[in-house]
């Protein structure tokens, strides 16, 4: 058997056997060894411990010569003729050592390459007859010349940087002149060399050739050697580095051990490992989370990002990935009980309520319209989103949306912003702890929209049933399911809630509330949650129907009930103040004790028409605002001038174009009001309509316009106490305008008694009003303008007398 071992040369050593006998015909005993080629002028230590070779070795008596050739295939045991190479080594046999376990150790040195002949005999071990095959040194060039030294000063290389290789190679190396011992020496020497390189260099006899392989070999080791000094000092690098922290992080350890403190952290990590198990997260989002964990546990709690991390577990963890309210299906006459219970009046809107509760209780995984009440502040919105989630038995949480121009602020921040956190929806999960509540999204029609995003966009994906079983926020950057959450959008006003949401609304609108209305409502709710919540008792306040309806007209103008609830709020705290002070028992809401409570802020709106309308030019229009509505005054001037016409109050280009509109048609018809023809020559007028703060715009103004200028320039105050709203064309029809409800409302809780409304608005009249609003007040169609002059200004003495006793009443009642 071979051992590959380092053989050793001598550098001057001549063959002590010559050739003589060499490529004779005389067959020498043939060593076959493996894993190993026997170079000349190499010692090769072999430890023999086949049966045919220990006989082989045993054989040899004076004749020390044998040819030592290398098996094609290593793992053969018993290898035949064939099985060995063409070309190996004669060699002679120094030593013979015998070793303990039978087997021989045995000293060889290579002589010269030989081509085998003929096998003369095969047992029981093989003879072969040989020939030489002799060498020539080839010229000494400078290629050659360079060559050589390139060899050796690569081998040095190696030798120097290789820890098994002996220092005494390069000493030998650098002595040996010859080129073709040089490529023998080195071949023999080097450890990375396979068999089959070896044999490919043992069969080589052209010397340059050999000596070029070789330098190839060597060049090839130099680069891998390079490439594995390389990789070993970057793994040493990582390894020293993840000591040094594995060092730090011990002696952090123990310093907060010491401090007390270690065990909280570890406390706490398995607390967090509890609840993400108990979460009931989907599958990837759970290995998320605890890939998330473990790396936690390896970090230092001082860390920088150690809390940004943990916030974020956190947040997976206590999120209700899976967990519902567990309620039974909608019950819808219990849910009519609780919307009745909750709210007076609003019949149609709880109808249509109760309608799309049915069809989701008859199909629970309906997937969309989302509801939207529309309607001015105050008018219950919220509040029967409330009812609706207790009707529904799941929880409430109310997200507003007013001003929110940020993207983010829906969808979160991603993780690498600072400060980052999730979007309102999910911290409002977090908050009510189920995944299906009811999230009523206020006023949806004040969302923003700048260069931090489109908010819009980000509720729209929130919204759709279609995509929001994975809604994405920006911070968790796991897919959440709200396909279970009972969206409630509410409004102002439609026309700015972007066109898409709208398309996936239903919406419900809620106008607002007339006096009797109010007082109800008062009456039933506001007053007692005012009195208990100021911590008055039932039977220390009387609070009559007339009081109530007192501080509704005088005290509030708006179109629900929010201030007025206030009102009766600041009444009640006075209560209690008068008795926690021990100065009465029991109060009597009176006028006068209204007075004494809310004194200041008395709001009346009547006397001020009275007021203002004692001027001729000063007429009272109907607006639409998103409050619901509201009282207008247009005021119109004259002075001396040169036909100049001036318009004010932030106005929009609609309002003033109608105004124009106006005034045409004033002066086209100049006859008609006793006018010169030229009236405007030598006059300038003016039209303002306060408040100048505040912008305003639409047609709708256009008859209110031309009444105050004919009343202007007739110099007829119109009757006080009415009010009116419509378009105008220059040729004088009158034309139907929209919000006609609200209108009307304003008007009513204003304490006008005559509304002038355009014909065409009868209908809107009869389908939006019931008996009971329109109820104290008269209503006026008209088809033109005219009409309305003659609705509007006095016709005779005797008007003008009966409409200044209206007005001194007026202003005498407030006093
Ligand atoms: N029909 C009603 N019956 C009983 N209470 C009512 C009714 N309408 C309004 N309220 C009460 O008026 C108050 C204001 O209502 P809510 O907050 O729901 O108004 P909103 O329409 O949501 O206003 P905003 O648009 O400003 O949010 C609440 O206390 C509510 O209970």
């Amino acid at each position: 058997m071979a051992n590959d071992f380092v053989s050793v040369i001598k550098p001057t050593a001549k063959n002590s056997e010559g050739s003589e006998g060499a490529n004779g015909k005389r067959p020498v005993p043939v060593l076959p060894v493996r894993d190993t080629v026997l170079f000349p002028h190499a010692v090769l230590p072999l430890t023999v411990g086949r049966e045919s070779s220990i006989q082989l070795i045993q054989s040899l008596g004076e004749e020390k010569s044998i040819l030592v050739v290398a098996q094609r295939d290593a793992r053969q045991d018993a290898p035949q003729a064939s099985d060995l190479y063409a070309i190996g080594t004669r060699a002679t046999v120094h030593k013979v050592v015998k070793m303990p376990n039978q087997s021989l150790f045995v000293f060889t040195e290579g002589n010269e390459r030989v081509h085998l002949g003929e096998f003369t005999q095969l047992q029981p071990f093989m003879t072969a007859e040989f020939e030489v095959i002799g060498e020539t040194e080839p010229e000494k060039t400078p290629e050659t010349e360079a060559l050589q030294r390139n060899v050796v000063s690569q081998f040095q290389q190696i030798v120097t940087s290789s820890p098994t290789l002996s220092d005494d190679l390069q000493t030998i190396a650098i002595n040996i002149e010859e080129p073709g011992r040089l490529a023998d020496f080195i071949a023999s020497s080097l450890p990375f060399l396979t068999t089959t390189d070896k044999q490919d260099l043992l069969e080589m006899p052209d010397i340059t050739k050999r000596l070029e392989r070789i330098n190839q070999h060597l060049a090839k080791e130099l680069d891998v050697q390079q490439l594995r000094n390389k990789i070993q000092s970057e793994v040493q690098d990582s390894v020293q580095q993840s000591q040094r922290d594995y060092y730090l992080r011990e002696q952090l350890k123990a310093i907060q051990k010491e401090l007390g403190d270690v065990d909280e952290s570890q406390k706490d990590i398995a607390e967090l490992k509890e609840k993400i198990e108990a979460a009931g997260m989907p599958e990837e989002t759970k290995k998320d989370a605890l890939k998330e964990l473990s790396r936690l546990s390896r970090m230092s709690p001082m860390a920088a990002d150690y809390s940004l991390t943990r916030n974020y577990v956190e947040w997976l963890a206590v999120l209700p990935w899976s967990k519902g309210s567990a309620i039974a299906e909608v019950d819808i006459k219990k849910a009519k009980e609780f919307l009745d219970e909750d709210h007076y009046g609003l019949k149609k809107v709880k109808e249509r309520i109760l309608d799309y509760l049915s069809v989701r209780r008859l199909k629970p995984d309906m997937k969309g319209p989302i509801l939207c009440f529309v309607g001015p502040p105050g008018v219950g919105k919220t509040s029967l989103g409330r009812s609706i989630a207790r009707a529904l038995g799941r929880k409430f949480s109310r997200i507003s949306l007013g001003g929110m121009h940020d993207e983010a602020e829906i969808r979160g921040h991603r993780r690498t912003y600072i400060g980052a956190l999730p979007g309102q929806i999910i911290q409002h999960l977090k908050r009510v702890e189920v995944n299906d509540p009811v999230f009523m999204l206020d006023e949806i029609d004040k969302l923003g929209r700048d260069f931090r995003g489109d908010p819009a966009s980000a509720l729209l994906e929130t919204l759709d049933p279609e995509q929001n079983n994975t809604f994405r926020d920006n911070y968790l950057d796991q897919p959440f399911d709200l396909s279970k959450v009972l969206f409630i959008c509410t409004a102002n006003q439609l026309d700015t809630i972007p066109a898409p949401l709208l398309d996936r609304m239903e919406i419900i609108e809620l106008t607002g509330y007339t006096e009797e209305e109010k007082v109800n409502i008062a009456e039933r709710y506001l007053v007692p949650r005012q009195i208990k919540e100021n911590g008055v008792e039932e039977a220390m306040i009387e609070f009559p129907t007339e009081s109530v309806a007192m501080i509704a007209r005088h005290y509030t103008r708006e179109a629900g009930v929010r201030k007025l609830e206030q009102r009766i709020g600041t009444v009640a705290r006075k209560v209690a103040r008068k008795i926690a002070e021990g100065q009465t028992e029991k109060i009597t809401i009176t006028p006068e004790v209204i007075h004494e409570f809310l004194g200041g802020i008395k709001v009346r709106v009547d006397t001020e028409i009275a007021e203002r309308t004692k001027r001729a030019g000063v007429v009272v229009g109907l607006a639409w605002t998103p409050a619901g509505g509201d009282v207008l005054f247009i005021e119109a001037n004259k002075m001396k001038g040169k036909g100049g016409f001036t318009i004010t109050g932030q106005i929009g280009d609609v309002m003033k174009e109608s105004m124009q509109a106006a005034l045409t048609w004033v002066r086209s018809n100049a006859g008609k009001f006793g006018l010169e023809q030229d009236f405007t020559k030598d006059t300038d007028i003016h039209i303002h309509v306060p408040a100048g703060a505040i912008p305003k715009d639409g047609p709708s103004a256009g008859v209110t316009m031309a009444t105050a200028l004919v009343s202007l320039l007739t110099d007829t105050p119109v009757h006080p106490l009415t009010a009116m709203t419509g378009e105008i064309t220059l040729s004088g029809n009158v034309l139907p305008v929209g919000g006609i409800k609200e209108k009307f409302l304003a008007a009513k809780r204003a304490g006008v008694r005559d509304v002038i409304l355009p014909l065409e608005c009868k209908t809107q009249v009869e389908e939006d009003l019931t008996a009971d609003q329109i109820e104290g007040v008269k209503i006026h169609y008209a088809t033109r303008i005219e009409e309305v002059l003659s609705i509007a200004l006095p016709n005779t003495v005797q008007e003008e007398a009966e409409d200044e006793a209206v007005r001194e009443e007026v202003i005498h009642a407030s006093a």
